[in-house]
């Protein structure tokens, strides 16, 4: 079978039996989705023998890079000990203490506690069921409201997809759930007005406190942010937001919850992003990075002041999942975690490609298509705008030229992600300085291609 023969048979196939998350799928098979058959470190390669340098890590996941044998090799070892084996009804095993143990070691100070999870999604939907028993247990059962950001991304569950701030995700199956209050988010280039940074990181912060004015603190049980929004856009807030939120919170009993899906295990150049940005959480959700995406789990850290609620007058916390601390997804985070802290990730993260990248990417903003050029550790974007230096302007129909980018970009040979008309990256920690150039030149290349059909198209 010739190779575009075998694409076509997987998209034949796929078509006929294969729903896509987040996917049009009438379009999606109109047009046949890409077969990725192997990864290799920063590449990846399709089933028509295309290498692609994988710009986004999976998706904000494959930290320490794809086809590391390690982590395949202490899968098997954990599979021929015991493949499955739950943690529930006084059970444990090896994989999960090990794995607790470590957490306990990596995450910042106040966290010694985890419960273990499947997914980003299952974390913060264990995250509104702890900090509601939380405030119960303490006989403060109204305090139930969940304060979180408009374009946040939480997940894809009823209590998730609720906390996230994202109306196409609400506008299907009638979310949000009761008793979740979205406010605005530190997005200084898309809604800072003739704001400085610094002033608007300020206001924007000081949303929560109008939301706890009007809501009262008696009923609002906490408040949930990402250091930086990813799936937003790549929303890295002005430097004085979390100072802000942080004397809010202060003397308030609102416990704060850092959703470090994303952010978590170095994305940001610390191990977690509360450390790049001082936050001091009383919840840390955590998931991808945590196993680099090699199998699915996710956890909730949870802070000393919440586990000696939960683990004392508590009682049964009535919640868990069938795979919570699966072992053989236990056994592989444990190996990433091993890799991530022996090859220095990230340190390298800081220290080295990060700088090396940042410095690169930054340099695009130069481009007549790039509004803002930004990235904090290995996490950024490129705001596509019609008519720089403006930040008031706007593409129509917002998303269009996002996605004609993505595309160019996808066929350059460098995957980056759309987010309305911005490109976003998150790279593997491994990536090497000459790969970072190639994504560099790829990216320059896909704004001079996108640029021409946008001119093309009339709209600049
Ligand atoms: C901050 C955050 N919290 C929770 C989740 C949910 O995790 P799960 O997907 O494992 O349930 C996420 C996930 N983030 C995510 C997931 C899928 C796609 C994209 C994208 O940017 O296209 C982003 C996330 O970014």
């Amino acid at each position: 079978m010739t190779l575009s023969n075998l694409t076509a048979d997987y998209r034949a196939r796929d078509a006929a039996h294969h729903i896509h998350p987040f996917s049009d799928m009438k379009s999606l098979n109109a047009e046949g989705s890409r077969v990725i058959v192997r990864g290799e470190g920063s590449w990846i390669y399709d089933s028509d023998g295309n290498r692609i340098l994988d710009g986004m890590a999976g998706l904000w996941c494959v930290n320490i890079g794809h086809g590391r044998k390690e982590i395949a090799d202490a899968i098997q070892r954990q599979m021929a000990e015991i493949s499955y084996y739950n943690t529930f009804f006084k059970t444990t095993h090896p994989p999960a203490v090990a794995l607790a143990e470590t957490l306990a070691r990596l995450t910042p100070t106040q966290f010694n506690h985890v419960f273990f999870v499947n997914s980003g999604s299952e974390a913060n939907d264990t995250v509104i069921r702890m900090v509601r028993h939380y405030w119960a247990t303490l006989g403060k059962p109204r305090k139930t409201v969940i304060v979180a950001r408009w374009n946040a991304y939480h997940g894809s569950t009823m209590g998730g997809g609720s906390l996230g701030g994202m109306k196409p995700i609400h506008s299907q199956g009638g979310l949000p759930i009761p008793d979740i209050h979205h406010i605005a988010q530190p997005y200084w280039f898309g809604e800072g007005g003739d704001m400085t940074p610094d002033e608007f990181g300020v206001a924007a912060a000081r949303a929560l406190e109008t939301a706890i004015d009007e809501i009262g603190e008696d009923r609002i049980g906490a408040f949930i942010a990402e250091p930086i929004q990813g799936a937003g856009g790549v929303i890295i807030p002005p430097a004085t937001y979390w100072p802000e939120i942080a004397r809010i919170l202060k003397d308030r009993e609102i416990l704060l919850v850092a959703d470090e899906v994303i952010t978590g295990f170095g994305r940001t150049g610390n191990w977690f992003g509360s450390e790049t940005f001082g936050i001091e959480a009383d919840l840390m959700p955590i998931a991808k990075g945590l196993s680099s995406g090699y199998l699915p789990i996710g956890g909730v850290m949870v802070s000393d002041k919440v586990a000696e609620v939960l683990i004392g007058p508590g009682g049964e916390f009535n919640h868990g999942f069938t795979y919570s601390a699966h072992p053989v997804a236990a056994a592989a985070a444990l190996e990433n975690l091993r890799i991530i802290e022996d090859d220095r990730l990230v340190e390298r993260v800081r220290d080295d490609i990060g700088p090396y990248l940042q410095e690169r990417w930054r340099a695009l903003g130069e481009h007549p298509l790039v509004g803002e050029a930004r990235m904090t550790g290995l996490m950024g974007a490129l705001e596509l705008v019609p008519d720089k230096p403006s930040r008031k302007s706007a593409f129509p129909d917002t998303g269009k030229v996002g996605t004609i980018a993505r595309d160019f970009s996808f066929r350059n040979g460098l995957v980056m992600r759309a987010v309305r008309d911005s490109l976003i990256l998150s790279p593997p920690f491994t990536l090497s300085h000459e790969e970072a150039d190639y994504l560099v030149a790829t990216a320059r290349k896909t704004l001079d291609d996108t640029l021409a059909e946008v001119k093309r198209l009339g709209l600049k």
